[in-house]
């Protein structure tokens, strides 16, 4: 039927359709059957701008792909692209429909399940109590997560003796055992020769996952925690199928194990190296500047902390740059001492010259004046006095022979002593060119940029986020001014300190430059970098600083933002720079975060 082209038959048309289809008298409504039926197409909707930015603020991005989204969202609201936009909603809206939910029926009937089991130590207050501090997550994820790892140590936990009927296996005796009260005990039980081998392969492997692994995993809790959960589906596991049921789970973990061992040796290998390289430079290594013993101890507090490939490699940078240095301040000293020595020697060979004619001249003249007295007549005399002329005239000679060699070697001393004096500057130059900062040891400005370019590339290739956050300490001037230079010193080396010792392993510290410090936190968004400052901020009034016996409360001022993609260290810094003006601004002791469309 061809569409109706009079209004009255439009409406009319619009109308029964209303009717048929029982859709509410809405003008969007309306809006929609009139164009379908006048056959007439809707006009553009404008881009809601202002409520899509609105929605952009409140979008969680808690996870990596989620932040993706949102900052492509921001991105394209920014630059007015209203088709990225909308997809980039569209697809942060498939990523929040492709999450499964949490199984909560399932999680519901263990929680009954092992509520009403008994288990050792887990009283019923006590079974409560726990419960109750867990009810009080604050979203469903975290109540998940939280109510699972609660059922899981209570399911963990070994039964109240005389509450379960020892199971029915050859392999009770020792799986009934507490596995943290005694050693387990290996022993293969010949109901047959199957069962038997299957079940002392099943007491070994419990033997490594609660005896073994706990102790070559002490510093991994999420494989320890696995191994637990592992070894209590192996305790359930009572026959052989339900055994090879977790073989599966068990590639895995070995797998698991396999990369772990590879990081390990991966570390040794890097501490091995290390080692060899403090061994073959160690003549170099003959400290007699002050900075190269900080850069020591520095170093010496790397390598006596857990080790990590991170730290190796730091600490491996760092010996590098000591051996640098002082290799050249040995070089350069060397040097100026051989010229030096040059220099000295022509000098007194010079003077020792000059003493040997002065004296043969003397003796001449000497021997002159004596043939002039025993002269007899005026002709004898006239031989002597040329012979006189000609040996003053020599010794003249030789006297401007002397001084010009004595000219020439004073300049040459001149320009010795310049040269020596630029060598300091150089070498003084060449300690901005190495990565640490001598005052706090921290990472200088060229260790920062190549940390960042390091860390910005992992971010794009990962899609994830890096947040970076400028901090500068609170009336700093006032510290230097009251209790002196040195106290504003060891006021930036304990704010160093302490917010080093409060960073993960990946975080990335350095000093700027005056009192301020950049951080670099990769895989953070900015809620959570924000999060992470103001704890910064807790832990360092905690710490408290003295000077001159008293105590002295130091904050800092932080702006953070969060890095676009392609975009260079300066340009982020400049964007956290503006935000830790305005915490400045706005009362100091204070994180300011800046986005897209300005600080929050
Ligand atoms: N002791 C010490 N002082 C430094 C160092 N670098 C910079 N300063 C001093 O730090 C002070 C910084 O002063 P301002 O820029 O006025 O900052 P402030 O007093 O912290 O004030 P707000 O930033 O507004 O809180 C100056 O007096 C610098 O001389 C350093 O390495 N050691």
């Amino acid at each position: 039927m061809p569409a109706p082209t009079q209004p009255s038959d439009i409406a009319r048309e619009v109308l029964r359709l209303f009717a048929s289809r029982r859709l509410p008298p809405t003008p969007d409504n309306f809006r929609t059957l009139y164009h379908e039926v006048s056959g007439i197409p809707a006009p553009d909707e404008p881009f809601p701008e202002k409520f899509v930015r609105t929605l952009a603020r409140q979008l969680p991005r808690d996870t990596s792909e989620r932040a993706r989204l949102a900052r492509l969202l921001d991105q394209a609201l920014a630059v007015g692209k209203a088709d990225v936009a909308r997809q980039a909603l569209a697809e942060y809206y498939d990523s929040l429909k492709a999450e499964r939910p949490p199984a909560w029926n399932e999680l519901i009937a263990e929680l009954l399940r092992q509520w009403e089991s008994r288990q050792a130590g887990w009283t019923v207050a006590r079974k409560r109590e726990s419960l109750e501090r867990v009810l009080a997550a604050s979203d469903p994820q975290t109540l998940h997560a939280r109510l699972q790892a609660l059922v899981r140590s209570w399911s963990q936990a070994p039964a109240e003796p005389g509450t379960t009927s020892p199971p029915d296996m050859p392999v009770q005796a020792v799986a009934a055992k507490p596995a943290e009260t005694a050693a387990p005990e290996v022993r293969l039980v010949a109901a047959s020769e199957t069962g038997g081998l299957l079940a002392g392969l099943r007491e070994l492997l419990l033997l490594t996952l609660e005896s073994i692994a706990p102790v070559f995993l002490a510093d991994q809790p999420e494989l320890t925690r696995d191994a637990a959960e592992f070894s209590a589906s192996v305790r359930r596991a009572q026959d052989a199928g339900a055994l090879q049921a977790i073989a599966k789970q068990l590639r895995k973990f070995a797998y698991r194990l396999e990369m772990l061992a590879g990081d390990r040796a991966e570390v040794h290998t890097g501490l091995l190296n290390l080692l060899r390289l403090l061994l073959e430079n160690i003549d170099q290594i003959v400290i007699d500047d002050q900075w190269l013993h900080g850069q020591m101890d520095t170093l010496r507090d790397i390598v006596g902390n857990p080790t990590s490939l991170r730290m190796i490699d730091d600490a491996e940078r760092r010996l590098k740059e000591i051996i640098f240095k002082q290799s050249q301040l040995k070089h350069n000293h060397s040097e100026a001492q051989r010229s030096l020595k040059k220099m000295l020697a022509g000098f007194v060979d010079h003077l020792a010259s000059f003493a040997d004619t002065t004296s043969s001249y003397h003796d001449r003249i000497e021997e002159c004046a004596d043939r002039i007295s025993a002269a007899r007549d005026i002709s004898e005399i006239g031989g002597v006095l040329d012979e006189v002329m000609r040996e003053t005239l020599a010794i003249r000679d030789e006297a401007r022979r002397s001084r010009d060699e004595l000219r020439a070697t004073r300049e040459r001393v001149r320009e010795a002593e310049a040269q020596m004096a630029e060598m300091q500057r150089a070498l003084d130059e060449s300690s901005h060119l190495v990565r640490h900062d001598q005052l706090t040891g921290l990472l200088n400005r060229r260790g920062l940029e190549e940390t960042f370019d390091k860390e910005a590339g992992r971010a794009r290739r990962h899609h994830n986020t890096l947040s970076v956050a400028l901090l500068d300490i609170d009336n700093f001037k006032k510290i230097n001014d009251t209790h002196g230079h040195q106290a504003g010193d060891d006021a930036l080396v304990h704010l160093a300190r302490i917010v080093r010792a409060n960073l993960r392993p990946q975080d990335t510290l350095a000093r700027h430059g005056g009192e301020e410090f950049i951080l670099l936190y990769p895989d953070t968004d900015l809620d959570q970098a924000h999060a992470a400052l103001v704890r910064l901020q807790r832990e360092l009034t905690r710490a408290f600083f003295l000077a001159d016996d008293k105590k002295i409360l130091i904050t800092f001022s932080a702006g953070i933002t969060a890095w676009n993609p392609g975009e260079t260290l300066d340009a982020v810094l400049k964007r956290a720079d503006a935000a830790m003006y305005e915490a400045k601004e706005t009362g100091k002791n204070k994180v300011v975060a800046a986005g897209m469309g300005g600080f929050t």
